[in-house]
């Protein structure tokens, strides 16, 4: 309490400017007090500053939002984003249909005062003095009657014959008759003034009386008219404007000087748009689909998902004037920021968890998408380009929900790239290219290895992980419960999911200087199908980190913390949980157990070791930092984790590949191709994450586009056709490989 009351003091101090201040709301009855996060209902004027919203709740406030005004949609996708449901007050009304909040006639009277003020500041900065220039600002007049005191001043200047001949006369319009209107026009009478329908407007503008102004007050049947037959019907209007037009600048605003605008209500809730407003969704849609389509003659690329690797992907594409980028994702900011970079690249918001309807209108008006999404939503994005007839590459792996689209694709005389990046991707590229030659050569390929990692390069390698995140955090943590199978000397290995693969992880030593670890990365196996490799010994391929990753991060597996089932208690409405807490429900421990009883149970179920400990300290997971609100444990780990293992500024990472490929000559000779790539990241330019991912999805595009890959269907980079060309366009991008042989009988 007394805490509360010492907040409200300071804040009262401060509160001067305010209208009413904190004693009046006291004194009423109010508890004041900063953190606001308790209340159910928040209301205020305007618009809350968006770092201030908080989710789930519901809002009253001005939003500015229904007519899709662009300079507010940011706020309403975070409202939407955080299913915060918004009343705004333009939009309440009672039985009648007629509005109960609003801007009453005071907001009309102080406007009006303010723009005649600006009038004359205005013409004054053309250069006319004008007897506007003695009126103040409204708020410096103590009461109204000075104010039009001012005004009255004002227009007996106007009435001598004050205002200068080359303005001539002045002409106000009044849209709107609602309260902020009239108030306007009380103010305005003060002057010598004379009312004139709209269309009298052309002739009072030209040859009025220069000692008067004139004001009209105009409605919706003065300007709009249907474009078929220019006649106006105010029913149909409301539920089809697209069907009307405005004649307002042609017959209305060419003949002012100044314009005076008076100026359910559930607009978002849960999430979306309310069915009374989901046509502020149609609205962005079609101007967003007007600039997409404003410049002809562009091959037109949708790009959805502006993150870690997306940028050399627009960076490729946009080297071409005749090419426009369109960029999507549900972080707008993200894709604006990455757009801003480039030439002919536009970022538009998407959350195509719930934009089936705008992502299907962005689809349409592209020649080919470029799917940058976490790759659980490539089939959604399929499905639409397929309906739509519409290219499609991604840099992920073939999955089984894509695979099923095989025949609708070829049906919908499509191509859709698959497996276009780094880790699937190059790797796929060079294994062919070796092994195709091998062929070629008569001779037999016996066994297949290939390891791959993203990395930090080893002086940015400063943390207990050794690692640092160049691609989607989820996804690097989700890879360490997954399930592998691989052969090695002839027999197969096969690895269950839940983190078995880090405890089979082994030491790699091909480049000694690195100090490398390789553990197995999903099923290897199938892969001898499409490698035509026929009865391999070995195949493997698998993934890199350097010393002590497997074993630190087994650590978090055997704390459940790499756990992918729904977690209500991290929902976005539930009370904060702190690390400690988290991990002592995960281990059975009440979670009121001293630091110490928490601290030596997390040991125990760690296998009593002092590295996973030291790292579990390091990355703040025992500590009482608050848990990120998240869907489940696994989410809110990427998310905690991904702020801990970020590149710094002037950082770099590096990626490592190895593929051998055991190649039996003819000769009876054993030859094994060491075929490795290592790219660093620029300091301060793209990361080699997103150099070999995004030039190779890139190039895919660029192929497609120009008619040199025509497969129709799902394509995946292993055919001479796709391999050749790709690989030499990467060594022209500066991504080279060195191979060296060994020979052994
Ligand atoms: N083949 C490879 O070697 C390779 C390497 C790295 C990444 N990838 C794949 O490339 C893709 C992009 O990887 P990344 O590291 O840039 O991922 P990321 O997580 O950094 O970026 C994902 C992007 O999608 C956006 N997004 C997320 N949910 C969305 C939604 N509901 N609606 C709209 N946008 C949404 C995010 O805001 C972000 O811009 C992923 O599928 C990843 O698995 C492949
Ligand atoms: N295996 C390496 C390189 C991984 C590159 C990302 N590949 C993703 C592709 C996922 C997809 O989009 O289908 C992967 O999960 O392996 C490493 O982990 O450091």
């Amino acid at each position: 309490k007394r805490r509360r009351r010492r907040t409200s003091q300071r804040r009262l101090s401060s509160s001067n400017q305010d209208c009413f201040c904190f004693q009046y709301y006291e004194k009423a009855g109010a508890v004041i007090q900063e953190d606001i996060s308790e209340a159910s209902l928040i209301i205020g004027v305007k618009r809350p500053p968006e770092e201030k919203v908080y989710p789930h709740k519901t809002y009253a406030f001005f939003s500015h939002t229904i007519k899709a005004q662009e300079a507010n949609m940011g706020l309403l996708d975070d409202l939407l984003k955080k299913k915060i449901r918004l009343i705004d007050y333009e939009k309440m009304v009672d039985a009648n249909g007629y509005r109960i909040v609003a801007f009453g006639q005071w907001a009309g009277v102080a406007g009006m005062i303010n723009i005649l003020h600006g009038l004359g500041l205005r013409f004054l900065a053309l250069g006319h003095h004008t007897p506007f220039m003695h009126i103040g600002m409204a708020h410096n007049y103590r009461n109204v009657s000075q104010a039009v005191q001012a005004v009255r001043d004002c227009g007996y200047e106007i009435s001598l014959g004050l205002m200068p001949k080359s303005i001539g006369p002045l002409t106000f319009v009044f849209t709107g008759t609602g309260n902020v209107s009239k108030g306007a026009q009380d103010i305005f009478n003060e002057l010598p003034c004379e009312y004139v329908e709209p269309h009298e407007l052309k002739e009072v503008s030209e040859s009025g009386d220069m000692t008067k102004v004139y004001g009209t007050v105009i409605s919706r049947h003065h300007h709009l008219i249907r474009k078929s037959d220019r006649l106006y019907d105010p029913l149909e209007y409301e539920i089809h404007p697209e069907l009307y037009t405005s004649h307002f600048r042609e017959t209305v605003s060419k003949y002012t000087r100044q314009l005076i605008g008076s100026p359910s209500a559930v607009i978002t809730s849960n999430g979306k748009l309310t069915p009374k407003f989901e046509y502020i969704q149609k609205l962005r849609e079609r101007r967003e689909s007007e600039q997409i389509l404003k410049k002809g003659g562009m091959k037109r690329v949708l790009l959805l998902g502006s993150g870690y690797v997306s940028g050399p992907v627009i960076e490729y594409l946009t080297r071409d004037a005749g090419t426009q980028v369109t960029v999507a994702s549900n972080l707008l900011n993200q894709a604006e920021d990455m757009a801003a970079k480039y030439p002919n690249t536009i970022a538009v918001m998407l959350d195509i968890t719930r934009q089936e309807g705008h992502l299907e209108s962005l689809i349409k008006d592209h020649d080919i998408v470029i799917s940058m999404l976490p790759y659980t939503f490539h089939p959604q994005v399929a499905k639409q380009c397929i309906k739509m007839k519409v290219n499609m590459v991604t840099a992920s792996y073939l999955s089984p929900a894509m695979k099923e689209l095989q025949k609708s694709a070829e049906d919908a005389g499509i191509t859709i790239v698959n497996e276009m990046g780094l880790d699937p991707g190059i790797d796929h590229m060079l294994a062919m290219e070796c092994i195709d030659q091998a062929k070629a050569d008569g001779c037999t390929v016996e066994s297949y290895s290939s390891f791959c990692g993203g990395l930090p390069a080893p002086e940015c390698s400063d943390n207990p992980l050794r690692y640092k995140f160049s691609w989607s955090p989820y996804g690097v943590l989700l890879n360490t419960i997954s399930p592998a199978i691989y052969l090695k000397d002839n027999q197969v290995i096969s690895v269950p999911p839940g983190g078995a693969l880090l405890d089979v992880t082994k030491p790699m030593d091909f480049i000694p200087g690195f100090n490398l670890e390789g553990f197995p990365n999903r099923d290897s196996t199938k892969y001898a199908e499409p490698y035509g490799i026929e009865s391999p010994r070995t195949l493997i391929r698998g993934t890199l980190r350097f010393r002590g990753f497997s074993s630190a991060m087994s650590g978090f597996v055997k704390l459940g913390l790499i756990n992918t089932e729904p977690c209500p208690l991290l929902g976005h409405t539930a009370s904060p949980v702190s690390w400690k807490e988290l991990l002592c429900k995960q281990i059975g421990l009440s979670t009121s157990v001293s630091s110490s009883v928490f601290e030596d149970a997390i040991y125990e179920r760690i296998g009593r070791d002092d590295f996973r400990m030291q790292s579990l300290r390091w990355l703040g997971l025992l500590s009482e930092e608050p848990v990120p609100h998240a869907e489940t444990i696994l989410a809110a780990v990427a998310k905690h984790l991904e702020a801990k293992l970020s590149f710094a500024k002037g950082e770099r990472d590096m990626v490592i590949m190895r593929n051998d490929v055991g190649i039996r000559h003819p000769t009876g000779e054993l030859e094994t191709k060491h075929i490795s790539l290592v790219v660093y990241g620029d300091p301060n330019g793209y990361s080699a994450m997103a150099k070999t991912v995004g030039y190779p999805a890139a190039i895919a595009v660029r192929m497609v586009l120009n008619g040199e890959l025509t497969t129709k269907g799902l394509v995946v980079p292993m055919t001479k056709n796709i391999y050749s060309p790709v690989l030499k366009r990467l060594q022209e991008e500066g991504l080279q490989c060195i191979t060296k042989s060994t020979i052994s009988e």
